[in-house]
Formats: C-alpha cells, structure tokens, sequence
C-alpha cells in the first residue's frame, strides 16, 4: 500500500476552485493549472500525489482506489451512485438540475399532466428515478454535450439539464419546467483508504471543514 495521499481532481470548470480550497489548507497543487500534458504530479516531501481527471471519470478512481480523495460535482455522483464516501459539501460550482422545455410548448403545458415524456439528456439515471416516482413514463435520448439542442430540431420535447446562470437555455428560447436538485462540489474518499489513511485523511477533511465554516 502507497503511504502518498492520492487525490482526483477534475478538469474543467471546477478545477480552479479545488485547486484554490486545498492551496487555503496548505496543500499545494497549482501545478495542475498549468498548461501542461502531464496527467500526474507528485509531491514526494509532503507525499500527496495529484491527478488530473475528466469530471464523469473522479468517482470510479475513487471507488476503485486509485485515489483516495476526489472532487466532484453531485450531478455525476447522482448519476453514477458509486460506493465512496461523501463527508463534504465543499459549496462551490452551484448549478440546478432541471427539467426545461420550448417557451412554447410551456405556454399551454401543465406538468402535473404528463404521462408519457420523451427527454433529452446527460443524465439518464437521475432523469429516469425523478419521473418513475412521479409515475410518468419517461423515455430517454442519452446526449453527451449540447442538450439544449435537443428540443430545437426535435429530438425530444424536453431536456433535463444543468442549469447556472440560465444564458444557454435563454438564448435557445427554452424555460426551466420543474428542479430536479440544487448541485454543488463535493468531496469524497476511497472507503478503504478512510480505514487505512485515516490520520491523514480525517485531517484534510477536518481542515476543509474549517475554511468552509470559516467562508
Ligand atoms: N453551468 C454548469 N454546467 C455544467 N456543470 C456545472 C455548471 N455549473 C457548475 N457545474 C458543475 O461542474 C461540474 C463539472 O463540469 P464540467 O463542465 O467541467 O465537466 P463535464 O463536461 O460535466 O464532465 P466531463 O468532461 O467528464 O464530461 C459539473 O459536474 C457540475 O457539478
Ligand atoms: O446556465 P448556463 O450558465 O448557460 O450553463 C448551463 C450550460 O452549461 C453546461 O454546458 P457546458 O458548457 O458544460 O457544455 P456542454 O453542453 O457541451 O456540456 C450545461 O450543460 C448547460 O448547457
């Protein structure tokens, strides 16, 4: 077993603020930002090891233990349902999760109608539980990017989504319909390496906790 502390962290849209919360507790991983191809940095005084990793791709290097810390929004964790721990909300990346349609077809739709729906989306899981609770029958085009397309040229009617600043669907004439969840970042860790890295782990969660109280 690697005494090192691995953690996953995303590129993308959440990297800056990861990089900037783990810099306030004295963990160093700027490297990340840098233009470079490297996938690993490796800080061998502290012995923490960085990885940098698509979003979708952090819970399964958790789960599997190829890192031990990973950073991720609750979207991907919604979706995937992987076996890691989850101690932290750490409150960044805020976005919703909603159901939108055409401004048209909002106009004389009532929601609480619906029985038979056909959604365009990033999240085919999350998307099927919300409805089949709701009793509606949902039938769903898995899409990877773009989704607010869908409804323009008639691949589905509807869309569920991320939503933050509301500037995409906006300017593609769609209104938000209903809200699945509120997501934000999250922290979570290998179930193993809680048992076997404790000291060190219980320390990093300690200190997040502390800057995020003191936020
Ligand atoms: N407007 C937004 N759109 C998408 N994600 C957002 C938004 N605001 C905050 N987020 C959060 O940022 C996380 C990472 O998003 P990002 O766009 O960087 O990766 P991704 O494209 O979803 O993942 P991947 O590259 O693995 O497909 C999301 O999972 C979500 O929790
Ligand atoms: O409310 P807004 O601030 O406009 O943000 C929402 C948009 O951002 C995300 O897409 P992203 O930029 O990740 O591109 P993608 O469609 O290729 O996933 C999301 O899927 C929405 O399309």
């Amino acid at each position: 077993m690697s005494d090192y502390i691995t953690i996953a962290i995303p590129k993308g849209r959440i990297l800056e603020e990861s990089v900037d919360l783990f810099g306030r507790i004295g963990i160093n991983c700027r490297e990340l930002l840098s233009d470079s191809r490297k996938l690993i940095f490796e800080n061998s005084a502290e012995k923490m090891r960085y990885m940098i990793v698509r979003a979708t791709d952090v819970p399964t290097y958790v789960e599997y233990g190829s890192a031990d810390l990973g950073i991720v929004g609750k979207d991907t964790l919604m979706e995937q349902g992987k076996d890691v721990y989850e101690p932290l909300d750490l409150k960044f990346g805020y976005c919703r999760m909603m159901v939108a349609e055409p401004a048209n077809l909002a106009k004389n739709d009532d929601p609480s109608g619906w029985s038979h729906i056909r959604i365009a989306t990033k999240y085919p899981h999350v998307t099927e539980s919300y409805f089949a609770a709701k009793g509606i029958q949902v039938e769903i085009i898995k899409l990877y990017g773009s989704i607010e397309l869908a409804p323009l040229v008639g691949l589905s009617e509807r869309i569920v989504d991320l939503v933050s600043t509301g500037e995409t669907m906006r300017q593609n004439g769609l209104v938000e319909v209903e809200t699945i969840a509120e997501i934000t970042t999250r922290l979570i860790v290998n179930r193993a390496s809680l048992k076997t890295k404790q000291e060190r782990i219980s320390a990093i969660i300690q200190g997040l906790e502390q800057v995020l109280q003191s936020a």
